[in-house]
């Protein structure tokens, strides 16, 4: 295989992009949505400024970027975020009085569902409707207050990656900048901040490099897996959410992400000796009862594996060598099971260009249009 960055320069002569291509241009796209703050998520902060209780509709990888990045905006800006899914919100919930503020996510601005709830919420409400999106002049700008853009172009598959990451991290942004304009961080932190982003979109080729001899060196126990399972806590919640999106779209085999104390009530009883179990581990304050499990598992199916932050000597754990908070930390902690989704996926002969079920979104209406795929 050629090395990462001769990769990344060859997708600019290939036609056809790939979830692969998208995988490899994440470190270029997030870089450049960072070099454009703050004026890439000034709008919505200044409109999100001094909101307390918002509520966050998306579906799909929109929502596991919304859950990725909650935890760093309610950090930031002390608000509390709800999130929902947009399809049960219109016919079943109530739109609460707490709520001050709207966030819908949809990456191509064509989730009905999404449009939906912002409809809704528009003939019930005067609150104020920010939408992020890849495409500013979507379906989904006809219901918004404000468009912002995510900043990644579109995504022309299925399955989505850099869109994921450009999600998150415009969001996290938003968060950053609302910390800023109120003064909640001095400059100083601000720029500490960025820092930390800058190390996270700086690291993704490396990420890659590392999950793919990670790859070849499980190859054999990741393609024959019956069963996936991912465990993690805190903001990596998020994660192992879009994890499970992502292995049930491209690898096809049941495959799950489990909060790390949910797994105690009930998931643990179904683990064999079959079972691969990844932990994600970050700086959180519960990290020694994640290891705890690890170990406990590690006792029922020898394919157990991890993913941490730090440097790692252990094969079976991809060490991301990155220094930053479990805050920030979902915006790259995707990045191997992107990797590992696309090739086991691969591996198993799923061959991800070949589109299937093509007339879905049309014939349940889940998408205003035919999505513009290659
Ligand atoms: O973010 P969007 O465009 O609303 O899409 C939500 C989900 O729907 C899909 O397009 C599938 O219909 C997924 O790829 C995506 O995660």
């Amino acid at each position: 295989m050629f090395s990462i960055e001769r990769r990344v320069r060859r997708i600019w002569v290939e036609a056809k992009p790939t979830m692969m291509s998208y995988t490899l241009e994440q470190e270029q796209t997030t870089k450049q949505i960072l070099s454009r703050y703050p004026n890439n998520v000034d709008e919505m902060a200044r409109q999100a400024l001094g909101k307390k209780h918002w509520l966050v509709l998306a579906t799909g990888s929109s929502i596991n970027a919304a859950q990725s990045a909650r935890y760093y905006i309610e950090k930031m800006t002390g608000a509390i975020l709800d999130i929902r899914e947009p399809f049960h919100f219109t016919n079943y919930d109530q739109l609460s009085d707490h709520i001050d503020y709207i966030a819908g996510v949809s990456q191509s601005g064509q989730s009905t569902s999404t449009i939906g709830a912002l409809e809704r919420i528009k003939k019930e409400s005067g609150l104020p409707i920010a939408a992020l999106s890849s495409d500013v002049h979507s379906a989904m700008s006809e219901v918004a207050d404000l468009m912002v853009d995510v900043g990644c172009g579109k995504e022309r598959v299925g399955y989505v990656t850099k869109g994921f990451t450009a999600t998150t991290l415009t969001l996290m942004l938003a968060g950053l900048r609302i910390a800023d304009l109120s003064g909640k961080l001095s400059s100083d932190e601000v720029a500490e901040q960025i820092n930390q982003f800058n190390l996270a979109c700086s690291s993704i080729n490396s990420i890659i490099a590392k999950t793919e001899s990670f790859y070849e060196q499980f190859k054999d126990e990741l393609l024959t897996a019956p069963k996936f399972t991912v465990i993690a806590c805190g903001p990596a919640v998020g994660t192992i959410n879009e994890f499970e999106t992502k292995f049930i779209e491209t690898v096809r085999v049941p495959s799950r992400g489990v909060e790390l104390e949910a797994f105690m009530h009930g998931p643990y009883l179904e683990v064999n000796q079959e079972h691969r179990i990844f932990f994600v581990e970050t700086d959180s304050k519960v990290r020694d009862r994640l290891i705890r499990l690890k170990q406990y598992e590690s006792k029922i199916t020898p394919y157990t594996y991890g993913i941490v932050l730090e440097a790692s000597s252990d094969p079976r754990t991809i060490g991301l060598e990155l220094s930053i908070s479990e805050w920030i930390a979902p915006l790259v902690l995707i990045v191997p099971f992107q990797v590992l989704a696309y090739h086991i996926a691969e591996g198993r002969g799923n061959n991800l260009s070949q589109r299937i079920y093509t007339d879905f979104g049309v014939a349940m209406s889940s998408k205003t249009a035919p999505g513009d795929y290659v």
